[in-house]
């Protein structure tokens, strides 16, 4: 495979049609979906000439967790419809290209068999971060909590986009409601009473919640959804250590804007005082180099992991991992930047819109 593009092919081609609708969906008419992607492409690179640099080091520190690159594993749900090892060969594949990893609350494994394959993939451990919707019932929120904390996670990333589940109609048309017998989201087992307990989205969420979070855990908290500035500038008070720019992949409320659209407003909302990371249609080194130039402290990839997991589990995860590195390293040595530190705003300019004309060309 040359490219992210050809695992997403190769991947629908293996999947079984209901669950490759799941993986690529959005909500309602898919515009978000698509201004994700499409908002990188109306972004150009301006590089610098002459600039020496040599082999680039791409590794970042991240809330105190070490990663060989600016491009972490974001939360994606059921990775056994993908394929039988789901989620633990992800974070071997994870483990072994140094990328943090952030397991969704509803993966189909428990975050404690999750931690123990990433070490297996990364034997001097391996950053793993935990994804939380938190739930009304907070007596088993902070039953989560613990259960990542055990696991040795080293962040929790907790969703606030979804005080309700968006609307997928894929999934409505292929009758998608249930996982197939035998799979189920393992961290949802209530120790209370054995039983598998169904996510809650709750509209009921609030600031006191991540309050009462911010009390429960010494752990970071990175909120993930946050799209309006001014939410940004709120978070900062209630003590949040990271944000995760997302609109969920497009897949919550549809005709949000694209992710990279909104970060420049972001990145000067948090002042340099917490990283910003930013997910949502990042498929080439040339979108990670975009984001970072914006000033995104790292990015997150969704489907694209679901995608190589599908074509060949724990192999395909790390090659598109792979892919997304060397294109990072291309991309940066083009630019004439010697280092992710060296990637600025003026390395972006916005494309001219269509058919305009450029100054000075007008007849
Ligand atoms: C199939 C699928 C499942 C997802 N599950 C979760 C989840 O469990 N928790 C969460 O916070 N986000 C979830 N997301 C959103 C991703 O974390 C991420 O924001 C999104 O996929 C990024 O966009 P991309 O797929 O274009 O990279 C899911 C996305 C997809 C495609
Ligand atoms: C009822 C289970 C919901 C799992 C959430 C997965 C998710 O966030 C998604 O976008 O799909």
């Amino acid at each position: 495979m040359l490219n992210l593009r050809e695992f997403e092919a190769a991947a629908r081609a293996v999947l079984d049609p209901a669950h490759a609708d799941y993986f690529a969906g959005g909500a309602g008419d898919e515009l978000t979906l698509r201004a994700n992607e499409e908002a990188f492409a109306r972004l150009r690179l301006l590089p610098r000439v002459l600039r020496g640099g040599g082999k680039q080091d791409l590794a970042v520190t991240l809330l105190g967790s070490r990663a060989a690159l600016p491009i972490l594993i974001s939360p994606t749900a059921f990775h056994k419809l993908a394929h039988p090892e789901g989620e633990l060969a992800t974070a071997r594949a994870a483990a072994a290209a140094g990328a943090i990893m952030i397991a969704s609350m509803a993966a189909t494994t428990s975050v404690g068999d999750i931690a123990a394959a990433a070490r297996t993939g990364a034997p001097d451990g391996a950053p793993l971060w935990f994804q939380l919707y938190i739930q009304p019932d907070l007596e088993f929120t902070e039953i989560l909590v613990r259960r990542a904390e055990e696991a040795g996670c080293e962040a929790l990333v907790v969703t606030v986009d979804s005080p309700a589940r968006g609307a997928h109609e894929r999934d409505r048309r292929n009758g998608f409601t249930d996982l197939p017998d035998g799979l189920c989201c393992e961290n949802l087992r209530d120790p209370r009473t054995g039983r598998v307990l169904p996510i809650v989205m709750s509209p009921e969420i609030t600031w006191w919640h991540v309050d009462w979070l911010r009390r429960t855990t010494s752990l970071p908290l990175v909120l993930k959804g946050v799209l309006h500035p001014e939410d940004a500038g709120i978070a900062l008070r209630h003590g949040v250590d990271g944000l995760l720019l997302s609109n969920h992949g497009g897949r919550q409320l549809d005709g949000v804007p694209a992710t990279v659209e909104l970060l420049p407003e972001i990145v000067a909302a948090v002042e340099g005082r917490i990283p910003v990371i930013l997910d949502g249609g990042v498929r080439r080194g040339t979108d990670v180099a975009k984001a970072l130039a914006l000033g995104a402290a790292a990015v997150g990839v969704g489907r694209p992991v679901l995608w190589g997991l599908a074509v060949d589990g724990e192999r395909g995860v790390g090659q598109v991992l792979e892919l997304l590195r060397e294109e990072l390293d291309h991309t940066l040595t083009l630019l004439g930047v010697g280092g992710l530190p060296g990637l600025t705003p003026g390395h972006v300019r916005p494309a001219p819109a269509a058919g305009a004309v450029p100054p000075g060309a007008e007849r």
